[in-house]
């Protein structure tokens, strides 16, 4: 089963079709999924603090109160709205609630003491900055330094973009209806999300709207995994050229030439720019280092990385375009991206081009690539990935935490693994070895991208997990790391 993403409005959207479709009790479906996971992970203690906000996400909170009371909790309401102005179920759940004889809180009190609380101040419905005494109350229950669990989504966070409207409370759990949005997984969202949980509310979402974003998961690369037959060679295996490495910058090169030999490419080439390039790599001798020119003379190179360290001198400019007329497939990163947005005559060859085209940019080449700000990349990462592979008419990953993945028909992918321990210099010229030796052994380019994006985090999560990192994980030991997994997945898939 794939797991749908959906936009707020579309959200919306599925809300209304299934109210065409005669259902009209969403609100108390969630409200008792909230009562449920909430009485989960109390896990026997009692006492719950729920705020309630002034919308349906308000609605609920209201709802799930009134259930954990009929079972015997300890509920305490502080309800931030207007009676008169709540909407329709939002304004029934506040009667149910008075009816039983719940009470309702303006303010939280100073003495209390809970062991959980609950979230329903903003939902998908927050869509300014948070002001007064909501950002207070927002700051006031992240110093309270209790478990939280989310309704919907953390209040502040913005559900399409991961962006916080000022502050957001930060969730231990949050509880997604419907289906996810893409502000859970990506931007600020997996710090404020804490551990997600998705709950239907019993729709097929898809089936009622198709969606266009899905997240990225080991099911969804895992007809990728192959393994070799006995018979193989390295020829089958296939060759990648890199083609980087200007003067000072070799190492981006290598890092690239040394990912791809270890995710299983045949032969890999290694063509640096610098004047002083090395004739050999010492720490990697497998890697064949040729001069730039050498390596569009051969006629086996089944896929080209380009831009890893590959600088912007005149010869660069003249080797990109020279990669951009081929028809091998290419994964443009760096530098490649960089050039590429400065000339539009390479864009043009970008978008015309027989072979397909991989560009890896994190948010600053993004921004570079359609004339933006990097803010402004981070407030639409998928609708900025999105357009670039279709301006471009490209496949691409938008780096950086919850790295997106765009195909030029307007799908696009969430990756959930990866972690800060990523945050430093060479993991980008790893990925793009990665994917180029992934589509050397004959991967679909839209498969070596996934498989190769999903993979790289988890062998970072991998480390992580194993003490090392994320506080000076390198992009070498991520490499190895990838190589081990990935032997895993194909050959012991149920360890
Ligand atoms: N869709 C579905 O299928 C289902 C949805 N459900 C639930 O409904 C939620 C969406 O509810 P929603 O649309 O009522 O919005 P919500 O998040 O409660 O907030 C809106 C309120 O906040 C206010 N407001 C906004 N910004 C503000 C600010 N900065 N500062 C202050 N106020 C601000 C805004 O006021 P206004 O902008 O009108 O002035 C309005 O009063 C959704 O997340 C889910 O939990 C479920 O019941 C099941 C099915
Ligand atoms: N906080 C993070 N969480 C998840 N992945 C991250 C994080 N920071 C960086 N990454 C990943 O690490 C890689 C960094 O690439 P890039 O910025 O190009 O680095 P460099 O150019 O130094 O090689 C990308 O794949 C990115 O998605
Ligand atoms: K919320």
């Amino acid at each position: 089963m794939k797991t749908p993403i959906y936009f707020s409005h579309e959200i919306r959207q599925l809300e209304q079709l299934a109210r065409e479709s005669g259902i009209s009790d969403l609100m108390e479906r969630a409200g008792m999924a909230a009562a449920e996971l909430a009485r989960e992970l109390l896990a026997g203690k009692t006492s719950v603090l729920v705020i309630a906000g002034p919308g349906n996400n308000g609605g609920d909170a209201l709802v799930a109160a009134r259930h954990l009371k009929a079972w015997w909790f300890k509920v305490n309401i502080v309800f931030i709205g207007e009676t008169a102005k709540l909407p329709p179920d939002a304004a029934n759940a506040l009667q149910a609630w008075l009816a039983i004889g719940g009470e309702l809180l303006d303010a939280i009190p100073a003495d209390g003491k809970w062991d959980m609380v609950i979230d329903g101040l903003f939902g998908i419905g927050l869509a300014r900055e948070l002001s007064g005494r909501y950002l207070e109350l927002v700051r006031e229950i992240n110093r309270m330094n209790l478990p939280v669990l989310a309704l919907d989504i953390p209040s502040g966070l913005d559900a399409d973009a991961g962006q916080t409207f000022r502050a957001a409370i930060h969730a231990s759990h949050t509880l997604s209806f419907i289906a996810l949005k893409p502000g859970l997984l990506t931007a600020y969202g997996p710090d404020y999300c804490g551990q997600i949980h998705v709950d239907t509310l019993e729709l097929d979402a898809p089936a009622l709207l198709k969606p266009n974003g899905w997240l990225l998961e080991k099911t969804e690369v895992a007809a990728a995994l192959k393994p070799r037959p006995r018979n193989s060679h390295k020829g089958m295996l296939g060759s990648v050229g890199i083609l980087g490495g200007a003067s000072a910058m070799c190492g981006a090169a290598l890092l690239a030439g040394r990912a791809a030999l270890k995710l299983g490419a045949g032969r890999v080439y290694a063509a640096l720019l610098a004047d002083a390039a090395p004739a050999v790599d010492i720490g990697q001798p497998e890697l064949m280092l040729c001069a730039p020119e050498k390596l569009f003379q051969l006629d086996h190179l089944n896929c080209l990385a380009v831009g890893p360290g590959l600088g912007q001198s005149p010869q660069a400019v003249q080797l990109l375009r020279q990669a951009l007329e081929t028809e091998l497939p290419l994964v443009l990163d760096a530098d490649a991206l960089n050039l590429l947005a400065i000339h539009d005559d390479m864009q043009e060859l970008t978008k015309s081009r027989k072979g397909s085209t991989i560009l890896t940019p994190h948010s600053a080449e993004a921004a570079r690539l359609l004339s933006s700000t990097t803010h402004d990349i981070q407030q639409e990462r998928v609708h900025s990935a999105t357009l670039i592979a279709q301006r471009l008419n490209c496949l691409v990953v938008l780096k950086g935490a919850g790295s997106i993945c765009a195909t030029p028909k307007g799908e696009w992918f969430v990756n959930p693994t990866g972690n800060p321990g990523m945050s430093s210099a060479g993991m980008g010229d790893v990925l793009s070895g990665m994917i180029a030796a992934l589509i050397a052994q004959r991967l679909t380019p839209q498969s070596a991208l996934l498989l190769a994006v999903y993979l790289h985090g988890a062998a970072a999560d991998d480390w992580v997990e194993q003490g090392v990192g994320p506080i000076g994980l390198t992009a070498t030991e991520v490499a190895d790391a990838a190589r081990m997994l990935l032997n895993r997945w194909i050959y012991s898939p149920v360890a």
